[in-house]
């Protein structure tokens, strides 16, 4: 018999593109892999998912909330407002849910998903937690309790038994791509090194004060940076200045290489597409994360760490020029999300549905 139901389910993270993109990788899949499907979007106001989620997945029905983190230290005055937004945003969430009724929800860490963690609770809608560092983040860990499971990316995060280890859902390519795609960002001459430079979803002003240092002496390799002051940059012919690129993706399918900062999802990102990174992690990563996850990676011998403050210039120019470059012939398949098969593969609701 043909399945008529809709598959109806919520999802909220962000603030940051490290916890939007995870929930953009398992909405797209949902998308592709059921026709019947309802999706609202809980967003961070003036954040990356209130900005892009309308170009990424048209289709999900979004409301923002106004939920800030909270100022450190914690007796801060501010936080008494703070702390009224988000009773405010669960009660409004509460309501959007009554009426929705999703079958679950997948919620992605950011301060966004307490109020949504706190209704689904309140109103007995079964959530899933994703973690994509190896030490979780507060909003997760507050979570947790209320949680069915809790998907993480490092086996050092399997902290009780609603842990399960699943990686982190990275965004990939539907189709084949091939050297040819770095066309569309000005790399004319394909065999020579593309490296692709980035400070995470927020760019870093360091980066870019590193990367000119090095584009001052490196005139062989072809750059596509992600800057917010393109006009630093003009001069060199060999860089290719972008504010923000949505499908940052499929350039690492098909690039050399990446000097970037270590945002888990960068991370994870780096591994699926198997390029060699030199990593700045950014020290202001709450518990110094970054590091942690730039040197898990420098073991995996995928990276060289780098230290902003401290930077070895000559070491960070030889790591580039040592970076392989693909074929003119490359062509990356698409391949298979294994962390994507384990949310899946874990989620009762869905599992029901496929039975129903
Ligand atoms: C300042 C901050 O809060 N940093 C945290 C944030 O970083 P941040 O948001 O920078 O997270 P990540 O580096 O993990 O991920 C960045 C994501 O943005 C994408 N991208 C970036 C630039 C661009 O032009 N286009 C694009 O699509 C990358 O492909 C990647 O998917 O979340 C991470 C994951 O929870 C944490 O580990 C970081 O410590």
């Amino acid at each position: 018999m043909k399945n008529n139901k809709r598959l109806k389910v919520v999802f909220c993270g962000g603030g940051t593109g490290g916890h939007y993109y995870p929930a953009l990788a398992l909405l797209k899949y949902l998308d592709t892999n059921y026709q019947n499907l309802d999706i609202i979007y809980f967003a961070t106001k003036g954040r990356i998912e209130e900005h892009n989620l309308a170009k990424d997945f048209p289709k999900a029905k979004m409301y923002t909330l106004d939920t800030k983190g909270l100022e450190r230290p914690i007796y801060n005055p501010k936080n008494i407002t703070r702390m009224f937004a988000v009773l405010k945003d669960t009660q409004k969430v509460r309501k959007i849910i009554k009426t929705f009724n999703p079958d679950f929800a997948f919620l992605t860490g950011g301060y966004v998903t307490v109020p949504v963690g706190l209704a689904l609770t309140k109103e007995k809608i079964p959530f899933y937690l994703h973690e994509q560092n190896s030490i979780m983040g507060i909003s997760n860990k507050f979570l947790t309790k209320y949680a069915k499971k809790v998907f993480v990316s490092f086996e050092e995060t399997l902290i009780n038994e609603k842990c399960i280890l699943s990686g982190n859902p990275v965004r990939t390519p539907d189709e084949k791509l091939t050297r040819e795609y770095l066309k569309k960002f000005g790399i004319n001459n394909l065999n020579k090194r593309c490296i692709l430079v980035f400070g995470g979803s927020l760019s870093s002003e360091e980066i870019d004060d590193i990367m000119y240092r090095v584009y001052l002496q490196d005139k062989s390799t072809n750059y596509i940076h992600i800057t917010k002051n393109p006009d630093k940059f003009s001069k060199f012919e060999n860089v290719h200045t972008f504010d923000y690129i949505n499908d940052l993706y499929k350039i690492m399918a098909v690039c050399d290489g990446v000097v970037c900062r270590a945002g888990a999802t960068t991370i994870a990102e780096i591994l699926f597409y198997d390029l060699q990174a030199a990593l700045i992690p950014w020290k202001g990563a709450a518990e110094n994360h970054q590091f942690k996850n730039a040197l898990s990676l420098q073991k995996l011998g995928k990276a060289e760490v780098f230290d902003d403050q401290n930077i070895d210039l000559t070491k960070l120019i030889n790591f580039i020029n040592s970076i392989k470059i693909k074929s003119q012939n490359y062509e990356y398949v698409p391949k298979h999300n294994q962390a994507i098969e384990i949310i899946i593969n874990n989620i009762e609701e869905i599992k029901k549905f496929n039975n129903f």
